[in-house]
């Protein structure tokens, strides 16, 4: 295990009500609020308006920014970090899912930075201060919730970039499993491959890590059983609350504490939704299966044996080889009984910019599990077609 400093100082308030606690949450960090959030189901739900009630009882002043996209908007954080210059915001505070969180993360940061936003995605370290951000979380997947990171797309560039820094970890998130209870089949399977991908990323490192591992293991089973769950009872809120801290666990830097290692299928992924505008979750549930397949062999096979055994309850005594494919093949077929995707041609990608996209995502494997050339992920990304 190699060294860390465990800090992750994110206060959560999980369960059913808290949003009684948003003032509690928002005041130790000042007296104006910006509220953002995205399509605006947050409005038909009641949740905004609790929220702003809230604030209001307890004299803490608000201003709105919706219209926030799936897949966030450079525009939309520009816009909104004006808005804090101009407006003297104070506290940043998504209502939504990862696309909200991310988008309000770098609006807190933009809002302090002299330059343009899109610096900060470019290189995290520019990222040397930002508004405090209260998160209150809509959608279990991203961890955006508890995390250091947001991922920004410049579409006329065809640019998704993820950028991370520890000023834009939320100081406090409000995390009620019921608000989770409207999202529809479609993005809870994709959340939960989100959150199974963040997993698996941190777990297939070259770094030893033997209590990460098993840790990350627990969570995997969690999403297998919890995830599918949720999708075919939307209601059930055990299934959802499993989700919902699962996420956040999955990428808070719990997991890769001690064993630091670039990942692999996000850069993959990230590219898909630069060019053709998918759903994050889905990407990944398309290329991690083949992602698999490429990596395994005959240094990696005991890994993936492992895997197989502890989270897919493979048979122990089955040759290694034979355990890891069928590792491999219970991914898949867990992702496709969630409603997923296995075909990138599914989701509307066709050929035209599979070298482009393999070259940029090519320049970000280094020091990963193994590292992939542009032709390898070109490889992958026509397998998965
Ligand atoms: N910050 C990170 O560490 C991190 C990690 C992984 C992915 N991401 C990024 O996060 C984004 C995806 O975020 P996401 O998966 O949370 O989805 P999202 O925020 O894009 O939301 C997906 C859809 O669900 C809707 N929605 C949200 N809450 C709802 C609710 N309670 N009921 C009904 N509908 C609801 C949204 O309006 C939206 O249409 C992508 O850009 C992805 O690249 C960030």
């Amino acid at each position: 295990m190699e060294n860390f400093i465990y800090s992750i100082p994110t206060t959560i308030y999980f369960g059913k009500g808290q949003i009684e606690h948003v003032s509690q949450a928002v005041r130790p960090y000042g007296k104006k609020a910006l509220i953002v959030y995205g399509g605006g189901s947050v409005k038909k739900n009641g949740i905004f308006d609790r929220v702003t009630e809230i604030l209001e009882h307890e004299g803490i002043a608000w201003e709105e920014l919706g219209g926030v996209e799936p897949n966030p908007r450079i525009e939309t954080v520009r816009k909104g970090a004006e808005f804090c210059k101009a407006g003297n915001i104070e506290v940043v505070l998504p209502i939504g899912g990862g696309s909200t969180i991310d988008c309000a993360k770098i609006i807190a940061a933009g809002a302090l930075y002299d330059g343009d936003a899109w610096d900060l995605v470019l290189d995290g370290k520019k990222i040397q201060a930002a508004l405090p951000i209260v998160a209150v979380l809509t959608l279990a997947a991203t961890g955006s919730e508890m995390d250091t990171a947001a991922v920004i797309s410049d579409m006329a560039s065809n640019n998704k970039l993820g950028t991370k820094s520890e000023h834009i970890r939320p100081k406090a998130a409000i995390m009620d499993p019921s608000y989770t209870e409207t999202v529809n089949a479609w993005h809870t399977a994709a959340g939960t491959a989100d959150i199974m991908s963040h997993i698996l990323e941190s777990y297939f490192s070259n770094a030893e890590g033997y209590m990460q591992d098993r840790m990350a293991e627990g969570l995997l089973k969690t999403c297998i059983q919890f995830g599918i769950r949720a999708v075919e009872h939307p209601d059930d809120y055990e299934a959802r609350a499993n989700l919902m801290w699962a996420g956040s666990w999955a990428i808070n830097d719990f997991l890769k504490l001690g064993k630091l290692v670039p990942w692999s299928v996000h850069p993959m992924e990230h590219e898909l939704s630069a060019y053709y505008d998918i759903t994050h979750g889905a990407g990944l549930a398309i290329l991690t299966p083949h992602w698999m397949r490429h990596v395994l062999n005959t240094r990696t096979v005991e890994k993936f044996r492992t895997y197989g055994v502890n989270v897919w309850d493979v048979p122990a005594d089955l040759p290694s080889m034979e355990a890891a494919e069928l590792a491999i093949k219970r991914t898949a077929d867990y992702f496709k009984a969630l409603g997923l995707p296995s075909r990138l041609s599914e989701v509307g990608i066709d050929e035209k910019y599979l070298e482009i996209m393999a070259e940029k995502s090519a320049s970000r494997m280094k020091g990963t599990y193994v590292e992939l050339t542009k032709d390898e992920i070109l490889q992958i990304f026509k397998e998965a077609m």
